[in-house]
């Protein structure tokens, strides 16, 4: 097999562990040997071995003169785990075929140059898009210090997330809603505003057969009114942060902290950039905003999203002051409108999924 072919195996590898390894980054490692391979790996969660360190074990005594294809450049840091870069050079392999490099201050090249002053052979760039599509979240939130976030919307083909009288249920399919539990299983906070957890009282966990991981679930709401008895409130299923302002009243704080809610209570008045960045302190490096139409807006002003995934469902719902996706005072002039790039348009059971990136 070719290097491509070796890298595409250890790309398909790392993918198999995505939404596993937050906040790391999503790897796999393929070593070979005339020809054949003896040991692969990826990494599956973070402060667990990385992918070289599963490969190079399963390969055992044969690395010695042999390559290793690796999606990500080997780490030469001690995080949580030693350096990947010395254990390559330990065991004996004499090339290093590298698709992307870490931008990860801790990395950034001295895995590489490490690997080439040991005398390895050390090669970059096979599979290189594909690699850095792979790990675009981690990518971000290393060189932004800020979540990758993810908008999704439900609507009906003319845009109505509901009716007028605030019916929603169900909207899109359950072919759909069960693409969007892989969504939330794969992000560490899911996020919807206070109006949803009025009209709807969402669990926002992830309901898959097998099983699932519960993103933290972060609800915005400015002055407090999420109900004492809501299901993310009540129902223990996964942590609960409500991001507030000083304007919430000190005794309902005081009751949600002991009903086992985070509360954080923000400045004056709940801005975009500053939620993100209080986010991103508190570790979460992907974010699912869910809606309603009032947050979509407000990210939509503030231009602070990385991929839309749009479902649209095969109906008609109409009405002037039936809700549509993006709320807020929207953008005035046509040329203020938010471009974006159509990644990906397919269908998911009778409804249309639209994937698409701000340009
Ligand atoms: N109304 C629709 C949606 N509605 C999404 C709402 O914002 C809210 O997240 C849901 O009520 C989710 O509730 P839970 O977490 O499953 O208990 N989302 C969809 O994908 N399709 C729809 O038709
Ligand atoms: N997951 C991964 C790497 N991840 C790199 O190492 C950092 C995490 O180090 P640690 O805290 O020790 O797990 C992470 O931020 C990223 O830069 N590197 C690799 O060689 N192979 C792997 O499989
Ligand atoms: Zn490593």
């Amino acid at each position: 097999m070719t290097d491509q072919e070796y890298m595409k195996l250890a790309i398909e590898l790392a993918r198999s562990a995505t939404g596993q390894t937050s906040p790391n980054p999503i790897v796999g490692a393929v070593v070979v040997k005339n020809n054949q391979i003896i040991g692969m790996g990826a990494h599956l969660k973070a402060g667990e071995p990385h992918a070289e360190v599963h490969a190079i074990r399963m390969a055992g005594e044969k690395t010695k003169g042999a390559t290793i294809y690796v999606t990500l450049e080997p780490c030469s840091h001690h995080g949580k785990t030693p350096p990947c870069a010395d254990l390559i050079i330990a065991s004996g392999i004499e090339r290093v075929v590298v698709a992307s490099t870490d931008s990860n201050p801790l990395v950034a090249g001295r895995g590489i140059s490490r690997l080439r002053e040991a005398g390895l052979t050390v090669e970059t760039g096979v599979l290189e898009s594909e690699a850095l599509e792979l790990n675009e979240v981690f990518f971000h939130f290393i060189n932004t210090g800020l979540p990758y976030v993810t908008l999704k919307s439900a609507s009906s083909l003319d845009g109505k997330t509901a009716t007028v009288t605030g019916e929603s249920k169900w909207i899109t399919g359950d072919a759909a809603r069960h693409d969007v539990h892989k969504l939330r299983h794969q992000h560490d906070a899911i996020l919807v505003g206070v109006n949803t957890v009025i009209a709807d009282d969402p669990s926002l966990t992830t309901r898959l057969t097998g099983g699932g991981k519960n993103p933290i679930r972060i609800i915005l709401d400015s002055t407090l009114r999420t109900p004492l008895d809501a299901r993310v409130v009540r129902d223990g299923e996964a942590p609960t942060w409500l991001i507030t302002t000083s304007k919430a009243e000190k005794g309902k704080v005081a009751e949600m902290e002991a009903l086992g809610v985070e509360v954080v209570v923000l400045t004056e008045s709940l801005t975009i950039p500053e939620i993100l960045k209080s986010l991103a302190q508190r570790g979460i490096t992907s974010l699912f905003v869910e809606g309603g139409a009032e947050v979509h807006g407000s990210f939509l002003k503030a231009g602070a999203f990385q991929q839309l995934i749009s479902y649209m469902a095969p109906k008609l719902i109409g009405g002037k002051n039936a809700p549509s996706i993006f709320g807020g005072e929207g953008l005035v002039h046509i040329g203020d409108a938010v471009s974006l790039q159509i990644k990906d348009v397919s269908m998911v059971g009778e409804d249309i999924r639209v994937i698409a990136t701000p340009r």
